[in-house]
């Protein structure tokens, strides 16, 4: 037997011994040629609403039940304190430390000890994930600074000076790298809904956003839940799921699985760059929520080089940034869009592989487009407008109430779509080859170029089915009725202009 094997085996005798209940039909199989670790397999037929095991809240790893939350009295309330990250960190950095000594010690055996998540990539690895967004997700620079909170002060006040020099920043990327891709949000049976600031008036000013964000206020504890970890996720083809009763925590199939299958669970509805960022791995052919992005600054550029090409460059840009800081600013939409409570000018816009385009996307899209279509019929009072805030102010805001009018109706312009399509191919142009990376059949060895390869090419997926499938629901009509109404003033005031330069 192989070490992987031998700890297999010895984590399982300890589930065994430990759990309520572990179901004959399933056992923990060795999945390292299809590059998956450890996965569970159904040994037998499952039917739907199996429960597969049923574990209780003792045997999962928190600060209730850590080590180190019992080193010394005081020691649970100092990691109320902290957030749900810093404590769970501290903790299984503890019980890896006692190593042999910590209860866990099986279940700590079977952690992995390599990583391919994002985390650990260098930087010149991940100069290949350009241009996604996922790459202003990594947070090591949050984790250098939790790093510092906790070591040394943390490990002293909670007692344990050992804890100083085992934590260094390497383990400390490993332990936090472990709890995000093994951990779950476990409701706390011991939560009194009482205590939450949230819920009292008098309290509520008092505690000042830091200290909302401490585990106390939660009503749930980050834990790691042995057995329940040992399920890898698939979105397409999970058929399992962890449910949380008053004592115990209870894995229940949700779909017939066949013997000899994978039971799976899912982590969440992620798109495969963040599965990758987060896991290490990625899902062929995809996720079932992949997504791109389509950052704000594609559609100014889009803006400002589709438009108004007699005007200087900086000109343009003025007008597009002046533009968007009204749009943004608008109280007319801030009214109308009570639940979009950041509004619509945002840094990016989700694009989802099998879903509409977002309606704050379409709505910016389609006023940007009203501003900029009115704007070329006149470039020099378009020039004017840039130099002008109050002018460009009343008309970008009839362009806004004239363009929610339509959007909110399902109706948009025909230019509105050329420009979304625009916006949608700038954004294309920038993945470069990856736009035809062939995503491969089957999984094997991949290496962090091809795994990169893979996510680029999703997010392409996701932005072509932009181009090739907008929505139906949506009725495309012709520009000219809406420019001429949002253009009547001007047009009324330019024929008075005339007018008194005739008389
Ligand atoms: C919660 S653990 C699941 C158990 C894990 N396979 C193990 O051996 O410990 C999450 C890790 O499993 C692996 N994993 C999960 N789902 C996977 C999948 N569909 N394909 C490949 N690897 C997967 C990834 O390495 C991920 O970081």
């Amino acid at each position: 037997m192989d070490s992987f094997a031998t700890n297999t085996a010895v984590f399982d005798s300890w589930l065994h011994r430990h759990y309520d209940y572990i179901s004959d039909d399933i056992a923990i199989a060795d999945l390292r040629d299809s590059h998956e670790g450890r996965g569970l397999l159904a040994r037998n037929d499952i039917q739907k609403d199996t429960v597969l095991f049923r574990l209780s809240r003792d045997h999962i790893l928190n600060i209730r039940t850590a080590a180190l939350g019992k080193l010394k009295p005081g020691n649970q309330e100092v990691l109320e304190t902290l957030n749900q990250w810093e404590a769970l960190i501290l903790c299984l950095a503890y019980e890896m430390m006692l190593g042999e000594e910590s209860q866990w010690s099986s279940y700590l055996a079977v952690l992995p000890e390599k990583f391919n998540s994002l985390m650990f990539w260098s930087s010149e690895e991940l100069e290949k994930l350009k241009p996604s967004n996922v790459l202003q997700r990594i947070g090591r620079e949050q984790a250098e600074q939790m790093h510092s909170k906790l070591v040394p002060e943390y490990c002293l006040r909670l007692g344990s000076k050992k804890l100083v020099e085992y934590l260094t920043i390497d383990r400390f990327h490993k332990v936090a790298s472990i709890i995000m891709s093994y951990s779950f949000d476990v409701d706390d049976p011991e939560d009194d809904p009482e205590d939450d600031p949230e819920d009292s008036e008098d309290q509520e000013e008092e505690v000042d956003e830091l200290e909302q964000e401490c585990i106390k206020y939660d009503g749930y504890l980050k834990s790691m839940v042995p057995l329940a970890d040992i399920l890898n996720s698939n979105t397409n083809l999970v058929n399992a799921n962890l449910s949380y009763e008053n004592d115990a925590l209870v894995m229940t199939a949700t779909k017939d699985i066949k013997k000899g299958e994978q039971i799976y669970n899912i982590y969440g509805e992620l798109p495969n760059s963040e599965i990758l960022r987060k896991y290490g791995y990625v899902e062929l052919p995809a996720s079932k929520y992949d997504f791109a992005e389509l950052p704000v600054s594609v559609i100014k550029q889009t803006f400002v080089d589709n438009y108004l090409s007699s005007l200087d460059s900086k000109i343009r840009e003025t007008l597009f940034d002046k533009t968007a800081e009204l749009i943004n600013d608008s109280d007319y939409l801030d009214e109308s869009l009570e639940d979009l409570e950041e509004g619509i000018v945002l840094d990016s816009y989700e694009v989802f592989a099998d879903a509409d385009v977002l309606p704050e996307l379409l709505l910016l899209i389609q006023i940007l487009t009203t501003c900029y279509e009115s704007f070329e019929t006149d470039p020099k009072w378009a020039k004017k407008l840039a130099r002008s805030r109050s002018e460009l102010e009343s008309f970008v805001n009839r362009c806004i109430l004239k363009s929610y009018q339509l959007v909110e109706k399902n109706i948009i312009t025909n230019r509105c779509v050329e420009n979304l399509n625009k916006c949608v191919e700038g954004r294309i142009a920038q993945y470069g080859t990856a736009q035809n990376y062939e995503i491969p059949a089957s999984y094997r060895d991949f290496d962090r170029t091809e795994l990169a390869s893979i996510v680029l090419r999703c997010e392409v997926n996701c932005l072509r089915n932009v181009l090739n499938n907008f929505p139906e629901k949506y009725e495309r009509i012709d520009d000219s009725k809406l420019l001429k109404n949002v253009l009547k003033r001007k047009a009324e005031a330019d024929a008075q202009k005339h007018k008194k330069q005739r008389t």
